[in-house]
């Protein structure tokens, strides 16, 4: 390859162990500097090596698309078979298969193909960019967009893009638990990595960790499936578990395939046996199991999920991973921190003990590198940072140890200034400015203005004698006590109305906080929320998993809990078989997001929370989260009508013609008829992604229950089959139909029967007083039911071998369809069990 002179050649290729090198030796290697690539040269790069991403989720090429489809057993097989009939001379069989083939596989991939794109499209709108330095100036990117070579500004909150090494850095720590397991946050420092194992490569940070403090800039040397993540990318694909209904609908595909499979074996066996042609009875078995293939069911799905991704967008929630709107529809148990999403997130100093402790706060906090929090933000707005101090160190807050502490000099003296949660600061103190040092009262009145509803920040400093160095938390040590700052954050007025609309849904709410005890009861009071019991992260500390287990189902309040203390919340709730979500903005709340079931995060949030989140609300309100709730249980009711069409309808259809084809002398309809009903079907089932659901299907959170699907099945199936055997019987027996006759007969009564049962299964009450199906479902459903009739008794049924039907057959054929219907309607009582109506 060809590179621009300007551009030096040089070497993409990560060594295993790059971390060993010298930073001055990987710069030169991959021909980059500290201020980084040129913008072009990136391009080019990039070019080369590919996107920066573990596994592509860019949707295939449609033209892929229709080959994979058509790669298909069934449909493969079917092409072979349209094509066998062509050369043996039967055109019209030739021509019907084939066509009918071509628009289903195009009806198929042109929903779904449309339905990820748009997906996707909204998906990308969230997508987490890096800070980059290109062109000489930071600028952000998108993470896919990073190259070898880039020097990507890393911050608190910030995601590691790739793998590379550390220019420089000030109290960097990442959690590396994706990679290593270790929950707790790890050092990094730049220099040159003392050893080649991942323990010893301290000065180098890798893909898909987060930044939890500090600030750094790191050289990028590795990208996408180079990274140590790509590595393990198989591993992490299988990760996050199927849900239930995943799982649920995998199970009933499985259990239908082998149905199929054993059925149409038997029906070919049967046939054979008695000395039919063979390739009919070959062509009219691959019907058949055409006909019982649920194949519409991905595609339903999918379509359903991304209108249902469409609508949420609508209402301000954007969905990352489409199958989170299952989860959020199944949700019972919503956790959720307390900043932002039941407060205003507007905090703002109310006061100080004293002109002297919000100094020394302001120092701490403008001193400090890295961006600051919106605490730090109140006190700099209250008090800017006091002139003529500079940094020495500093030791990066932390969510374990609940400090942050900077080394500054000024004013001829060298101060730790610490602030922090006040018994984290109080532990820290041995002495009081001023007067005696009394822990307990101090407590006492730090607890007292939290139950006012104040979050309290400690103050305190220790004069650090020159040659000291200080480089980790145990300089925080025999400090002397200044005094509290005092924070407001006014409750959401509207958290009351959304906790209590999701409570309609059937949620609970529970509050997850890393904030003091008084101010999570507090904000509970003021809010009118209903909640009992309350756990501290010292309780927590203390229990096993077990125990923690046995108390999570009665406790809606936890405070002052650790990022990994939030994540044993929510498995212990998963654990007592609840279906979680988790909605949070802070680097905090990432491990418990990717936990949850429905991991939910803010637009606003820091990057990390938003790359683990499955769901990003673009405003951050509770509210919009109900609707949400409500569009996750409309896409689990539509895709419950298709499978119950499937299960009880179609199937019982497609079983009484394979048992008749045995009792009577002829087929009961030819191949290229069932594949012609069977795509009509289909079109008259292109609606159901977007009928309307009963308000009773949205009260009350679902999981997926095989059971239901079987019972279902059971009732209704069974019933299709009387019906069927009644046809049958009436057109042999009763009326001695031709088998001409006999085929466009049977062939209206399947098509009549289980293109309108639709009407009644898409709702659990009587079909009356269901909400009005939506304009496209009706117009598919008596589309699909008008072109069957027109085909099978218009001017070109004899093309299809049809024959006319005498009125008072077709009068016949009328009632017993008014008949299934009504008993389809009485019996659906039976086939729904009340809990699931
Ligand atoms: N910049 C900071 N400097 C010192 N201490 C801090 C700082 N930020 C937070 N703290 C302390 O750490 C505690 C936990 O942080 P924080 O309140 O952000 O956790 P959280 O779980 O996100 O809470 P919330 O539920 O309110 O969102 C705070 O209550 C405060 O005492
Ligand atoms: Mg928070």
């Amino acid at each position: 390859m060809l590179h621009s002179s300007a551009v030096p050649v040089h070497d993409h290729r990560a060594t295993a162990t790059f971390w060993t090198e010298a930073p001055e030796a990987l710069l030169a290697r991959l021909g980059s500097g500290p201020w980084g690539l040129a913008a072009a040269d990136a391009e080019r790069r990039r070019a080369v090596d590919g996107p920066n991403a573990v596994v592509d989720h860019a949707p295939a090429a449609i033209g892929r698309k229709i080959l994979r489809r058509m790669a298909e057993p069934l449909i493969a097989i079917l092409i072979v078979a349209g094509l066998v009939s062509g050369l043996t001379g039967d055109w019209p069989g030739f021509g019907i298969i084939l066509s009918i083939v071509a628009v289903s596989v195009a009806m198929d991939v042109a929903q779904e193909h449309r339905a990820e794109q748009a997906a996707g499209a909204l998906r990308d709108s969230v997508a987490v960019r890096a800070i980059a330095r290109r062109d000489g100036r930071p600028q952000g990117v998108p993470v896919e967009a990073l190259v070898a070579g880039d020097v990507v500004e890393l911050a608190a909150g910030a995601l590691v893009p790739a793998d590379g090494v550390l220019l420089d850095g000030q109290g960097l720590q990442v959690n590396e638990a994706l990679l290593t397991g270790e929950p707790y946050p790890v050092a990094k420092r730049p220099g040159a990595g003392a050893g080649a194992t991942l323990a010893e490569a301290t000065n180098a940070v890798f893909s898909g960790t987060a930044v939890v403090t500090g600030a750094a800039t790191m050289l990028v040397v590795a990208t996408g499936s180079a990274t140590r993540l790509g590595g393990v990318a198989a591993a992490l694909a299988a990760r996050r578990p199927a849900t239930a209904f995943e799982r649920g609908l995998r199970g009933l595909g499985l259990l239908i395939l082998r149905l199929t499979v054993f059925l149409v074996l038997f029906v070919l066996l049967a046939h054979l046996a008695f000395h039919r042609p063979p390739l009919e009875s070959f062509l009219f078995a691959v019907a058949l199991a055409v006909g019982l293939t649920p194949e519409l069911l991905p595609m339903v799905t999918t379509v359903t999920l991304s209108r249902g991704a469409m609508r949420m967008a609508a209402k301000q929630v954007v969905v990352k991973r489409l199958a989170a709107i299952h989860d959020l529809g199944a949700m019972d148990v919503l956790c959720t921190d307390k900043t932002g999403t039941l407060t205003e997130a507007r905090i703002a100093l109310a006061d100080a003990t004293s002109p002297e402790v919000l100094r020394m706060a302001a120092l701490n906090a403008g001193l400090a590198s890295g961006q600051p929090t919106t605490l730090d933000a109140a006190i700099l707005a209250a008090q800017p940072l006091p002139a003529g101090w500079r940094l020495l160190a500093e030791l990066p807050f932390g969510f374990e140890r609940r400090r942050s502490s900077v080394l500054a000099e000024g004013e001829g003296q060298r101060l730790l200034v610490v602030k922090g949660a006040p018994e984290a600061v109080l532990a820290a103190c041995t002495g009081a400015e001023g007067n005696a040092f009394d822990r307990a009262a101090l407590l006492a009145a730090a607890e007292a203005r939290g139950a006012e509803g104040l979050r309290l920040l400690g103050v305190a400093t220790r004069a650090v004698p020159e040659g000291e160095v200080v480089d980790g938390p145990e300089a925080e040590r025999d400090l002397t006590f200044l005094g509290f700052c005092a924070f407001l954050d006014p409750p959401k007025r509207s958290a009351a109305a959304a906790v209590a609309r999701l409570a309609e849904l059937g949620i609970r709410t529970k509050i997850v906080s890393g904030d003091a005890a008084p101010v999570v009861r507090h904000l509970v009071q003021a809010l009118g929320l209903p909640a009992q019991g309350l756990l501290t992260g010292e309780e927590i500390a203390g229990m096993d998993d077990h125990a923690l287990a046995a108390r999570v189902g009665q406790v809606d309040l936890y405070a002052r809990v650790s990022p990994d203390q939030k994540r044993r919340i929510l498995l212990a709730l998963k654990a007592r078989g609840h279906t979680v979500g988790f909605i949070g903005d802070g680097i905090n709340d990432a491990p418990a997001i990717h936990t949850a079931d429905a991991g939910i995060s803010v637009q606003e949030a820091t990057e990390v929370a938003r790359a683990a989140a499955d769901l990003i609300l673009l405003a951050p309100d509770l509210g919009v989260l109900a609707e949400g709730v409500e569009e996750g249980r409309r896409t689990y009711a539509n895709v419950m009508k298709y499978v119950r069409m499937g299960t009880s309808s179609n199937f019982g259809n497609m079983l009484s013609m394979a048992v008749a084809s045995l009792v009577i002398p002829f087929l009961p309809l030819l191949p290229a008829q069932i594949l012609l009903n069977n795509l009509l079907y289909d079109v008259s089932e292109l609606g159901i992604p977007f009928d309307a659901v009963d308000r009773a299907d949205l009260a009350a959170p679902h999981a997926w229950d095989m059971r239901q699907v079987l019972r279902f099945t059971m009732v209704m199936g069974p019933l299709s089959s009387v019906f069927d055997l009644a046809t049958f019987g009436i057109l042999l027996w009763g009326y001695g139909a031709t088998p001409e006759e006999f085929r466009t007969a049977w062939f209206v009564e399947s098509m009549v029967t289980q293109i309108l049962v639709i009407f009644l299964i898409r709702t659990a009450g009587p079909a009356w007083r269901a909400t009005r199906p939506h304009p496209v479902l009706a117009a598919t459903s008596l589309g699909a039911l008008a072109a069957a009739l027109a085909l099978a008794l218009g001017p070109f049924a004899a093309v299809l071998g049809f024959a006319p039907l005498p009125g008072a057959l077709l009068g016949v054929i009328m009632a017993l369809v008014v008949a299934y219907l009504a008993v389809a309607e009485a019996l659906k009582r039976v086939a729904v069990p009340r809990a699931a109506r």
